[in-house]
């Protein structure tokens, strides 16, 4: 079985398992999400279902509008059920790490204002400690005139070493879809407090937010080499 197809069974899963009648979704980014919104727009015809999708990026609302679901906006439906998302690493205690493909932000909004928050990843995103198997360090969204001074503090503070991510098709840095610069944080010290990084991390002038997503995931699936679905639930 390949990685996508991995990708695939934990996304129909999560959506079987977290997707009803009249519930406000959160549609995360990236490329396993992908067959989330396929099993939704499956369910949606077949069930008839009412699901009103509130994207997390640019890609999100694509993929939303390309499946012709319900588009919505936080305006309108500040309260979520369920939001479900891609992440590049998750940890023994389900915090995560997330931001690999330049989405962040938007996807965090959107998954602090859901009652829950559902990973869904291949077998190769299941870790004991961050950094374990993602080795492109921590996505930091910042203010792009304070790109250096935030890397400065960072690095004083906690170590390890940060990259300005540039972009594959274009000249210069990626640019998110919030006009902003990401810094990936490789970080040294696995043992770190995450919780508390992330704080000491956010109040830095700049910084508009990070890819650790603390105390936010409810329940994760992993798609497993052989076709069989892990779960993991959060205790708190
Ligand atoms: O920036 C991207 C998002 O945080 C994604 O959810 C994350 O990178 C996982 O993406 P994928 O499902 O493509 O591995």
């Amino acid at each position: 079985m390949s990685l996508e197809q991995a990708k695939q069974v934990a996304a129909y899963r999560a959506v079987d398992e977290f997707v009803t009648n009249n519930c406000i979704f959160g549609v995360g980014s990236g490329s396993t999400v992908v067959y989330a919104v396929q099993r939704l727009a499956e369910r949606v015809e077949t069930e008839n279902l009412k699901v009103t999708c509130i994207p997390t990026s640019f890609q999100a609302k694509q993929l939303i509008v390309k499946f012709n679901l319900t588009l919505g906006e936080l305006d309108t439906s500040p309260e979520l059920d369920v939001t479900i998302d891609g992440a590049d690493e998750v940890d023994a205690g389900m915090t995560l790490i997330k931001g690999g493909g330049g989405c962040l932000l938007q996807e965090k909004i959107v998954a602090s204002c859901s009652k829950k928050l559902v990973v869904i990843a291949d077998y190769t995103k299941d870790s004991k400690k961050l950094g374990d198997s993602y080795k492109k360090g921590i996505p930091i969204e910042v203010v792009p005139m304070a790109y250096v001074p935030i890397k400065n503090k960072i690095v004083a503070m906690f170590g390890g070493e940060i990259k300005l991510r540039s972009a594959v098709a274009k000249a210069g840095p990626v640019v998110t879809d919030n006009g902003n610069f990401i810094l990936d944080w490789i970080f040294k010290n696995q043992d770190l407090d995450w919780d508390k990084v992330n704080t000491a991390v956010k109040i830095i002038p700049g910084v508009v937010e990070t890819g650790l997503f603390v105390n936010m995931c409810h329940k994760a699936f992993f798609g497993q080499p052989e076709g069989v679905v892990i779960e993991r639930s959060a205790v708190h």
